[in-house]
């Protein structure tokens, strides 16, 4: 059986260990009533900045998932971990290749009952992870979607992440994302900014991730929970009646 600890997520935090928080900050984020923290980054990950990271959301009673994204960085202790593969980059490393090297030298280490593999589609080309993959961003949206159809129908990938990190993304290209997923668990996120957009991402995927707004705006990043949750609500409302 595969995981599924994240199956009922709708709205998650995502915090950046090599970003600073202040206690205040972290105690509204973990009570704001989200399904869970993710913890990632791109750049600037070490294992003691995640140490740190997950011993004070371990505080709060929230869910919190790692994103595994370098060997070095494996924290036991969290309640769940993602490990990302980028779909679009041009260097295979980022889809495979380091995952191969990482499981040839960790393979017995690994908690299989708590990893999840993550399908990346990098979609803007301005992103520290669109720049550190070399992710071939500036894709069409048949091109966008054929990328989610391999990942999903072919390779049965348990989550598709679509990610726009540092920028509002397509609604238009996500819902026809959504409409081509046969079984995968739909993550957005990028350029949430307030509730308004959070709503619109909550219509189409199935979790939407709000990451730099908690460090620029709290209050608007706060507010972003409940904009999911009842935007949720009226998407069932509306799949009932029909
Ligand atoms: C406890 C435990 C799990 C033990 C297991 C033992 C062990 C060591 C296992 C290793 C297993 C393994 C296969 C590891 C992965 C190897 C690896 C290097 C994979 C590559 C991952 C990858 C594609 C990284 C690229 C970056 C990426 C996609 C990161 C995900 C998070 C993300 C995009 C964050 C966005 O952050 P940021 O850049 O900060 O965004 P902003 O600029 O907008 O802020
Ligand atoms: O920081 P933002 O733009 O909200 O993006 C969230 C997340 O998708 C980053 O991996
Ligand atoms: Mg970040």
């Amino acid at each position: 059986m595969r995981p599924s600890f994240y199956s009922g997520w709708k709205h998650v935090f995502k915090l950046d260990p090599d970003r600073e928080i202040g206690d205040d900050a972290l105690e509204a984020i973990c009570a704001s009533g989200t399904d869970a923290i993710l913890v990632g980054g791109s750049s600037g990950v070490t294992f003691d900045n995640t140490v740190e990271l997950m011993s004070r959301i371990r505080r709060y009673e929230v869910p919190c998932a790692f994103e595994l994204s370098d060997p070095a960085c494996a924290v036991p202790g969290f309640d769940g971990y993602f490990i990302p593969s980028v779909l679009n980059t041009k260097r295979s490393e980022w889809l495979i290749g380091h995952h191969v090297d990482a499981l040839r030298d960790y393979g017995h280490l690994m908690p299989w009952e708590s990893i999840v593999g993550e399908a990346y589609l990098v979609l803007n080309p301005d992103s520290t992870v669109a720049r550190l993959t070399e992710a071939d961003a500036r894709i069409g949206s048949d091109a966008a979607v054929a990328y989610a159809q391999v990942a999903d129908r072919l390779w049965n990938v348990p989550v598709l992440y679509v990610e726009y990190s540092g920028t509002f993304g397509d609604m238009e290209l996500l819902s026809r994302i959504r409409a081509s997923l046969k079984q995968a668990h739909l993550f957005y996120g990028g350029g949430i900014d307030g509730p308004d957009k959070a709503a619109q991402a909550a219509r189409r995927a199935d979790t939407v991730v709000v990451g730099n707004l908690i460090y620029d705006q709290l209050a608007a990043a706060l507010a972003t929970v409940h904009a999911v949750n009842q935007a949720v609500k009226e998407k069932d409302y509306v799949l009932r009646k029909r």
